[in-house]
């Protein structure tokens, strides 16, 4: 049981195999109305923690079991004394959902089919759709939904708002903006997507004891895709460190970045390596930059490369007796502006685990993202924003929108670990596998911010290089350290406070006490 427990929030669920898993729940004998009056009660009971009972409440219902669900609730607060009446523009119900119906109406619990009828509330609950809505909602029903988001009365929808395709995220006509959303049984993969998160809320799952062998068997003994949890990332962190080791056994990091123009980038991507608590640092930065990024990282190698007239780095002059394969991982792109191509192609050619990020992955996309990573055999790790992704991957359309499948799509193409970046960065492996941080905050939307989680993951990739530790693994650790960074940062500082320099202060914060 434990062991269900503590990995039941980390599964991602399409509608359908979410469907597949409660058939098999049905199928070993336990009733539909049994599960859902199960399911409704633990919402009802969620509820009443939110709102007390003095509240009136009206009850959103739709025609299937989500509106069944909905139904329950309402019963289920009446006795509780709340004040509820009950909105059903259908006529056509599922059966359960009209037993439900029947019986709340028989206790005299309003029942109004008119959107003008409903009574004044202090909040609604989203009964209308869940996992069961597949196409557009059209009017009336679409007309209501729009009018009920003008109430700005709170709402807390039933499994996903209404509207929202479960699992992309997409908004389908149009969809309750809900203040909460209480997540049914697992995670639905709409509920993780960036084009979903205007009308989510507070999102919260309400367990309700899916046996572990059920999901098992829908998705195999590893879920494809899986939300990053405190317990996996802090797993992958190289803590605590044996007692007896030396620097370089603590990896050996280069970082290539930096130019005239964007010195700033190579002293925040350093600094995220140096939060990662990385043994060895070296940093490759045109020659005029060499004596700032010293002040800034007195234990770093800062090697000075010759530069050309732009001031980009023209050259990689490593020290004597040292090439690219001297070191644990190497992380190339931050500032480096278009000009150091010859400077990418050569890390590109190299034997060692690179993540390459900013300008590594436009120049990247220059030279042909498919063709240029097909000849690499060490591991890659491309970090793009959405803009990034398209000048990578042209073919691949919708980053805006369904993220999950277009990471999926992105690193089974180019044979790399792709983290596309966004409020719920989504991570893939070649072979399908995905992982999803499902927290972040709008102060990390700023320049340098993505440069601090290069050099974050740079320095934890270089630390993992002799562990078994997959590498989609490293990338979720490194995604949601620098998301709780962030989190923890704009708490005391408010979300205006987060500049790069104080993310990167702010990283070990995170980890202390909990490693
Ligand atoms: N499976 C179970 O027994 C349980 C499910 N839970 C809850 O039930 C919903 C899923 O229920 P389902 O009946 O499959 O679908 P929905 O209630 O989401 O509603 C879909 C319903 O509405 C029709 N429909 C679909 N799209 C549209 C549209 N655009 N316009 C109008 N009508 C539409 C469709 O024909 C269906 O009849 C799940 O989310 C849970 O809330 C229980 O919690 C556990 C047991
Ligand atoms: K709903």
């Amino acid at each position: 049981m434990l062991n269900r427990n503590k990995h039941i929030s980390q599964v991602v669920v399409t509608a359908a195999q979410m469907r597949d898993i409660e058939a098999r729940i049905f199928a070993a004998g336990m009733p539909v109305s049994a599960l859902m009056e199960k399911v409704a009660g633990l919402i009802a009971k969620r509820i009443q923690e939110i709102w007390e009972p003095s509240n009136h409440v009206g009850i959103l219902t739709g025609p299937g079991h989500n509106g069944g669900d909905g139904l329950v609730v309402a019963r289920e607060l009446h006795f509780r004394g709340y004040d509820v009446w009950i909105y059903l523009p259908f006529d056509k119900l599922k059966e359960l959902t009209s037993q439900h119906l029947q019986y709340a109406q028989s206790l005299g619990i309003p029942c109004y089919q008119e959107i003008e009828q409903l009574p004044d509330c202090d909040f609604l609950v989203d009964g209308l759709f869940g996992f069961g809505l597949e196409r557009e909602i059209t009017d009336p029903i679409a007309s209501v939904i729009n009018q009920l988001n003008e109430w700005n009365k709170p709402i807390i929808s039933i499994d996903l708002p209404s509207g929202l395709h479960t699992d992309t995220g997409e908004v389908l006509g149009t969809a309750i903006r809900a203040n909460y959303t209480l997540c049914l049984g697992l995670w639905k993969q709409g509920l993780l997507q960036d084009q979903a998160l205007d009308y989510i809320g507070k999102a919260e799952l309400i367990d309700f004891d899916i046996p572990w062998a059920d999901v098992q068997a829908v998705l195999g003994d590893v879920p494809k895709v899986k939300r990053i949890t405190p317990t996996t990332a802090l797993s992958t962190l190289p803590l605590p460190r044996p007692p007896v080791t030396h620097k370089y056994k603590e990896g050996h990091l280069l970082l290539i970045c930096g130019s005239r123009r964007y010195a700033g980038g190579a002293i925040l991507t350093a600094l995220g390596a140096r939060g990662s608590g990385v043994g060895m640092l070296s940093i490759a930065v045109p020659e005029s930059l060499k004596q700032l990024l010293v002040s800034h990282l007195p234990e770093a190698l800062v090697i000075g490369c010759p530069e050309t007239e732009t001031g980009a780095i023209a050259q990689l002059q490593l020290p004597e007796n040292t090439n690219l394969s001297s070191f644990s991982a190497i992380a190339c792109g931050p500032g480096l502006t278009k000009d150091a191509i010859s400077i990418v192609q050569e890390v590109l050619a190299s034997d060692r685990p690179l993540v390459l990020d900013a300008d590594g992955l436009n120049i990247l996309a220059q030279l042909g993202t498919i063709l240029t990573l097909q000849q690499r055999q060490a591991a890659t790790v491309l970090t793009p924003h959405t803009g990034e992704f398209h000048r990578l991957f042209p073919d691949i359309a919708d980053a805006k929108g369904d993220r999950v499948k277009a990471v999926q799509e992105a690193a089974a193409q180019s044979g790399a670990v792709v983290l596309l970046k966004g409020a719920r960065t989504a991570i893939a492996n070649p072979q399908g596998s995905v992982w999803i941080n499902p927290e972040s905050t709008p102060a990390l939307a700023r320049g340098g911010s993505g440069d601090v989680l290069t050099g974050l993951l740079g320095g934890l990739l270089a630390q993992a290089v002799n562990k078994a530790i997959p590498v989609e693994d490293i990338v979720a650790t490194a995604a949601w350290w620098h998301g709780q960074a962030g989190i923890l940062a704009a708490s005391e500082r408010t979300e205006l406070g987060v500049d790069a320099f104080t993310l990167s202060q702010y990283l070990l914060k995170v980890i202390v006490g909990r490693s």
